[in-house]
């Protein structure tokens, strides 16, 4: 049974999904990075939110992981090039919070034009302070969105249905979008010097990372008031202080700071600065939404392989996963066996398909080449590395689909390119789900592969298997089963055996000195 561990506060829903779903859970909130790591060894799941830190170290002990889950949305405390390295799947729930963060925001933006905390506070010490506090109207002013994604697009709606008026900065927002929206695609400057109020909704990214910075600050019209409920970071904090103090930012509200959790800050008590502790997703419904989402996830993908809102990995879906597993098996096999038979030579790789194998989602038969072929670099690598792995040697990888019908009702083949030239292995599945190797390097044979085998390049001639089993015989090597093909009568013949203990050193050297004998290699499945 797979073991998850809810490492962050999520609403319970999620522990009663994984029950229900077969995995064995476990909460522990609020432990240290070292007992984390003392402890994540033992699952193969990872729930989380905000708080947990999935670093590099703490993957390095999790020898069982498989799947790091993000109830919510920003994955910025996760090392997904860490993550995939190790094999390890890290998914978010990309939507479930994202209605509660808007709704943050603009409360935020209200609170900043009307000073509701601080009248609060004045008049809950009894000063009635009433001609103190003088707000502006957010009617007819200009909201400058950067970010145009999902929670900025609600923000903009929100805000159009205050009848403000909306620009966004989003270098991968299209014209047609922000017509969609009712807003205006503009540059960042434009931005800076047109809006009342300027709202973050990007992830932290190196291209986002002080984005408001010192000198972006000093564009923005005097009195702007900033909202930023996406990431810490994203603002220069100490800029920020400057602006507030000097009164060139009229007002300033924070839910996400550059080091949480924040509990110093040379903001904390300047005029016209508001801040809430990273409560941005923290509703009763978007709690429900992430846990539920989240742990459905995780269990598809710990109990059946079906993989959503991976961030790297190709999507599959729960009801294709069973279809695709005999194939990916088969998939693996083949890219093992090219692996193990050409290794380094390999300089590209690509993977066909046709027949019914050419109606399903390729990618996830790619991972599983790849994972195969790439094993011989490393004993951990899987479907999640493998293509970064591949990717990391320069591999050429292609995929093919071929509407042809071939011989076979379904067929993946592999076809590598080496200095030597092209050439290519395939196989079928039986019944749809016994994978069945049926070509290796244009010779015809029908084999499984599994286990341990022996792989013979021979001179076709009258007497060789005979030989052959006689040594493997007297050094004691039992033959399991046994597979043939030639090229033609009297020509280059293949002979895969599968055998029960492995043939290594004197016998190896025995095989290959036999007459006729032009390669050998004992491979393992
Ligand atoms: N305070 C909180 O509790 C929460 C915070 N968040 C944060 O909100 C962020 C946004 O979430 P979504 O809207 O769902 O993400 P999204 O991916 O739908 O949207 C992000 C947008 O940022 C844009 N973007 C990327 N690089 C940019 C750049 N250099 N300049 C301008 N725009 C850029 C993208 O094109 C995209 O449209 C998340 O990454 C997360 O960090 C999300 C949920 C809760
Ligand atoms: O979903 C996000 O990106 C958030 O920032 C929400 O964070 P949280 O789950 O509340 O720690």
């Amino acid at each position: 049974m797979p073991k998850v561990l809810i490492s962050d506060k999520m609403d319970p829903q999620a522990a009663k999904i994984f029950r229900e779903r077969g995995v064995e859970v476990d909460e522990i909130t609020g432990k240290t990075k070292d007992e984390l790591i003392a402890m994540i060894g033992e699952y193969d799941g990872l729930a989380i939110r905000s708080s947990t830190k999935v670093t590099k170290e703490v993957l390095a002990a999790a020898t069982n992981l498989k799947v790091v889950g993000r109830a919510g949305i920003g994955v910025d405390n996760v090392d997904i090039p860490s993550a995939s390295a190790a094999g390890v799947v890290v998914m978010n729930t990309p939507f479930g919070n994202s209605i509660t963060t808007a709704e943050h925001a603009i409360a935020l933006m209200f609170a900043l034009a009307r000073d509701l905390p601080e009248a609060d506070r004045s008049t809950q010490a009894g000063k009635w302070e009433k001609n103190r506090f003088m707000g502006v109207e957010v009617t007819s002013k200009t909201l400058g969105l950067i970010g145009a994604g999902n929670i900025g697009s609600i923000v903009a709606d929100r805000a159009l249905g205050l009848k403000m008026k909306v620009v966004a900065y989003d270098p991968f927002l299209t014209p047609e979008r922000a017509t969609d929206l009712g807003i205006e695609k503009v540059t960042l400057d434009e931005l800076l010097a047109r809006a009342d109020f300027i709202t973050l909704h990007t992830p932290l990214t190196e291209q986002t990372r002080n984005i408001l910075s010192a000198e972006a600050l000093a564009k923005t019209k005097k009195g702007v008031r900033i909202v930023n409920c996406a990431r810490g970071g994203l603002i220069d904090e100490a800029a920020l202080k400057e602006g507030l103090d000097s009164g060139h930012i009229g007002g300033a509200a924070l839910d996400v700071f550059v080091e949480e959790p924040a509990k110093a800050s040379p903001l904390f008590g300047t005029p016209n600065f508001i801040s809430t502790p990273h409560l941005g997703a923290s509703t009763n419904e978007a709690q429900v939404n992430v846990a539920i989402q989240v742990a459905e996830q995780m269990a598809d993908f710990l109990m059946s392989g079906g993989v959503t809102n991976a961030l790297n990995m190709p999507s599959l879906s729960a009801e294709e996963a069973p279809k695709l597993k005999p194939y990916m098996a088969l998939a693996e096999r083949l890219g093992s066996l090219v692996g193990q038979l050409e290794g380094d030579a390999i300089k590209a790789v690509s993977i066909e398909v046709e027949g019914a194998a050419a109606e399903l989602n390729q990618k996830p038969i790619t991972g599983a080449v790849l994972a195969g072929l790439m094993r011989v670099h490393s004993d951990t690598v899987n479907m999640v590395n493998a293509p970064f792995l591949a990717k990391e040697r320069g591999l050429d990888v292609r995929e093919v689909r071929h509407d042809r019908e071939g011989d076979y009702h379904t067929l993946v083949r592999v076809a590598v390119k080496t200095e030597e030239g092209s050439k290519s292995v395939a196989g079928t599945l039986f019944a749809n789900a016994e994978p069945r190797l049926v070509e290796i390097f244009g010779i015809k044979v029908e084999a499984d592969l599994g286990g341990q085998m022996l792989y013979i390049v021979n001179e076709d001639a009258p007497g060789f298997i005979g030989r052959l089993g006689t040594t493997l015989g007297e050094a004691g090597v039992n033959i399991g089963t046994f597979h043939l093909g030639r090229r033609a009568a009297k020509g280059e013949a293949v002979l895969l055996l599968s055998v029960d203990s492995p043939v290594e050193g004197e016998v190896m050297a025995q095989l290959k000195t036999m007459p006729g004998v032009k390669a050998v290699k004992a491979l393992r499945f």
